[in-house]
Parts: C-alpha cells; sequence; structure tokens
C-alpha cells in the first residue's frame, strides 16, 4: 500500500489548526493533526519542505520504520516543532492501517478496556464566587471532573480565566499580550477557592486545578500542601519540568496527586519523573509526543510505576488529536482521566467526528480509523491568522513563564 500523496491543510475556523492528509494507491486516506498552538506555520513548513519529499513512495503500513526514518533519520531529535509533525504523520497512518483493517483503532491497539472515557471541563471565573457557580454549571451538565481556575485578587488577568466560559482560547492577540504575575497573590487565593467549592457541593466530584509551570519546587510543595484537605484528584503543572529532579522536593512534602508534562516531546521528558514515582499523571499527548508509536512506549513505562494517563485537550489540539487520544484511552490499561475542552460548532463542522459526550464521559463510535475527517471545502473558508499565546512578567517587569 504506497503512499501516493500528502498533503497540508492549514485552517482557522475560530483558532488555527495545522492537518496532514495521506493518501494512498489503494485509495485510502489518513488524517493526522500537526497543531503547536502559536508557532503552526514551522510545523507546517516542516511537513511541507523536509518530511512530505521522503514519504511519497512508502509503504503506509510500515508505521514503525517511518517513525523511526523520521525521528532517527533527522540527526536533530525530538523538540516540539519535529515531534509534532511526526506524530501528525504517525496518526494519520494509524487511522489508514485501522480503515484498511475495516476496524476501530482501538481495536488494533488491543481492544477495549472501559466503555467511556472519563473527562473533565474547566470551569474559571474572575472571582471565587463567580468560579464557584460555574463549577455548579459543569456538575448540572454530567461532569464527573472538574478543573476550576480563578481570578486572581490584585491582578488584571491570569492563566485558565476567560470571558468566553464554554470556549476558552489563550491565543489571543496577533502579537502576544502580556499579563502580570504575582506567586503571593495567586498562593493567598487558591486555597480559598478549594475550600469555598468543598463547602458547597461537597466531595462527590473530582476536582483539579493547573498552575500553569509558575511555582519553584518549595513553592508547589507549599501549595500542595494546603490543599490537601480539599483532596483534588491532582495539581497541573506546578514546576516547570525541564529539571525533573526538581520535583523530588515537591513530592516528599505533599500527598496532594501531581500532574505534568503537556509540554513534552518525548519520553525523555518525563524518564526520571516517572522511574522514581515523582508524579501521579503523564499529560504529554499524541500530538506534541511523536504520535502513538512513541506515546504508547510512554504509557508503558508509566504503567510500571503506578503512573496513569490524563491527556492534555485543550482546545489547541484538534478533533483529530481529540478522537486519536478517546481510542488510547479506551485500550490503554492505566488509564487516568482526559481533558475536554470544547471545540467550537464552526470547528466541529470542519472536523466531522463521532466521538461524543455521554453524562461524564467520551465515548467513541464503531466507524473504521480513528473517526474523524477534515472537510477540505469547508476548511478552506477560514484562512491562516496569525494569533500567540500570551506571555508572562512579574510585577517589577521580569520576563517570567506564561
Ligand atoms: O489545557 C491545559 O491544561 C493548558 O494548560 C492549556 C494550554 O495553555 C494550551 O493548550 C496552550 O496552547
Ligand atoms: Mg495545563
Amino acid at each position: 500500500m504506497k503512499i501516493i500523496d500528502a498533503k497540508v491543510i492549514v485552517t482557522c475556523p475560530g483558532r488555527n489548526f495545522v492537518t496532514i492528509k495521506i493518501t494512498t494507491d489503494q485509495g485510502l486516506y489518513g488524517i493526522g493533526d500537526a497543531t503547536l498552538n502559536g508557532r503552526e506555520l514551522a510545523v507546517a513548513s516542516y511537513l511541507q519542505d523536509h518530511l512530505i519529499p521522503c514519504l511519497i513512495g512508502r509503504d503506509a503500513s510500515r508505521i514503525e520504520d517511518i517513525w523511526q526514518f523520521f525521528y532517527r533519520g533527522a540527526y536533530w531529535r525530538r523538540g516540539p516543532v519535529g515531534m509534532t509533525a511526526i506524530a501528525a504523520i504517525d496518526v494519520a497512518l494509524w487511522d489508514i492501517k485501522a480503515k484498511a483493517a475495516n476496524m476501530p483503532l482501538y481495536q488494533l491497539l488491543g481492544g477495549r478496556s472501559r466503555d467511556g472515557v472519563m473527562v473533565y471541563g474547566h470551569a474559571n471565573g474572575r472571582d471565587i464566587a463567580e468560579t464557584v457557580s460555574e463549577v455548579g454549571r459543569y456538575i448540572d451538565m454530567g461532569y464527573k471532573a472538574i478543573r476550576a481556575q480563578t481570578g486572581v485578587p490584585g491582578l488584571a488577568s491570569t492563566y485558565g480565566v476567560s470571558g468566553d466560559k464554554m470556549y476558552y482560547e489563550p491565543a489571543d492577540g496577533n502579537l502576544p499580550t502580556e499579563n502580570l504575575w504575582s506567586t503571593s497573590k495567586y498562593l493567598n487565593s487558591v486555597p480559598k477557592l478549594f475550600e469555598t467549592l468543598r463547602e458547597t457541593y461537597g466531595f462527590d466530584h473530582q476536582l483539579l486545578h493547573d498552575t500553569h509551570h509558575r511555582l519553584t519546587p518549595i513553592e508547589a510543595a507549599q501549595l500542595g500542601k494546603s490543599l490537601e484537605p480539599y483532596k483534588l484528584f491532582w495539581l497541573e503543572d506546578a514546576v516547570p519540568a525541564e529539571l525533573q529532579e526538581g520535583f523530588r522536593l515537591f513530592r516528599q512534602h505533599t500527598t496532594t496527586p501531581i500532574a505534568v508534562g503537556e509540554v513534552f516531546s518525548s519520553i525523555h521528558d518525563c524518564q526520571q519523573l516517572i522511574s522514581e514515582q515523582l508524579i501521579d499523571y503523564i499529560r504529554t499527548t499524541i500530538v506534541h509526543g511523536g504520535g502513538i508509536t512513541h506515546l504508547r512506549r510512554i504509557a508503558h513505562l508509566a504503567e510500571l510505576y503506578h503512573v496513569r494517563t490524563g491527556f492534555h485537550g485543550a482546545t489547541d489540539l484538534s478533533p483529530v488529536t481529540m478522537g486519536a487520544a478517546l481510542h488510547f484511552d479506551t485500550w490503554v490499561p492505566n488509564f487516568g482521566i482526559q481533558e475536554y475542552m470544547r471545540h467550537t460548532p464552526e470547528t466541529d463542522a470542519v472536523f466531522p467526528h463521532d466521538y461524543h459526550f455521554d453524562n461524564g464521559y467520551l465515548k467513541i463510535g464503531e466507524t473504521p480509523g480513528h473517526g474523524v475527517d477534515i472537510d477540505e471545502a469547508k476548511a478552506a473558508k477560514y484562512p491562516y491568522q496569525r494569533a500567540y499565546l500570551p506571555v508572562n512578567r512579574l510585577e517589577d517587569g521580569t520576563m517570567f513563564n506564561w
């Protein structure tokens, strides 16, 4: 089964998405997501100018060999641009293999391990009262797990709080928006949020929180400790994880479960975090982590150390990634949870898919492949628009982590 065509489709139905479509001489095609928020055209060029010329004429069924060819063959390994491009090709090839077998993708991975995939939604508000009422709205929609983010008194804006409550999109400017950050103001406000949430709704729902890489290990330890009475499902990205051993200090001081990894691109970014049991959930997802072929290795390593999956699923991960991730989640033995930020109706129309939300779970259909397609005519109506993620400065003007 020869690859005869591969093209990159860039579309912006409200936000940018990069998609690869690979076609074979047997008339089958597969779709893969290549979206890297705020850096979309770098991946599009890497695919178009460097990978696709080597792809044409190859046997589409040799997924592992093609993965190794692009990973080892580049000489320059890892990194988000390269690994996102490899992931897009990998997912498109798994889509083709499953279609050729006339099976939904989860069957090729090893079959069903669960009926539905528990997801968490995003509740946020400008202050604690608004966030508490938003969490109530998610409970009413049937969610079993909810991430709660709230505005910080004294800061004009912060990560995770948006005007549009249903479709949060942080890449909001054609040049980066500048935000201000104060760790002490943040640390003073977060425990109050979770105290109020537990007082209001009790302990029947899972609650999560994302610190978005803003604390040092000892600050994260303080936060984790102060949140222990509220029994979070996880505290996410409390510390930037370039220094994996930095998590030892954080880990030793708190029993709040720890999640990290949405910005990782390979197993080497989390090997120590996993093998030293410094985390509980690994967030690396298919599109930024080298595709299904590579993420399987991460999941298997994690299983040995009681670490479960909790894939990134913000809106910048297209429905193609969501479809592929849901097949993976339906199979993977050490599944934890899946993030689910809803796409807009415009995005859903460009990417028709067969997964659906059902009372706190996402459920996949039985369509052969990963069950997500692209409507090229609709995609063509939405040309690329440059958009950046915000940046963050401390109150004295120092550049900080966003
Ligand atoms: O969904 C999350 O947990 C995020 O942290 C969202 C990220 O800011 C977003 O995906 C960046 O593109
Ligand atoms: Mg996050």
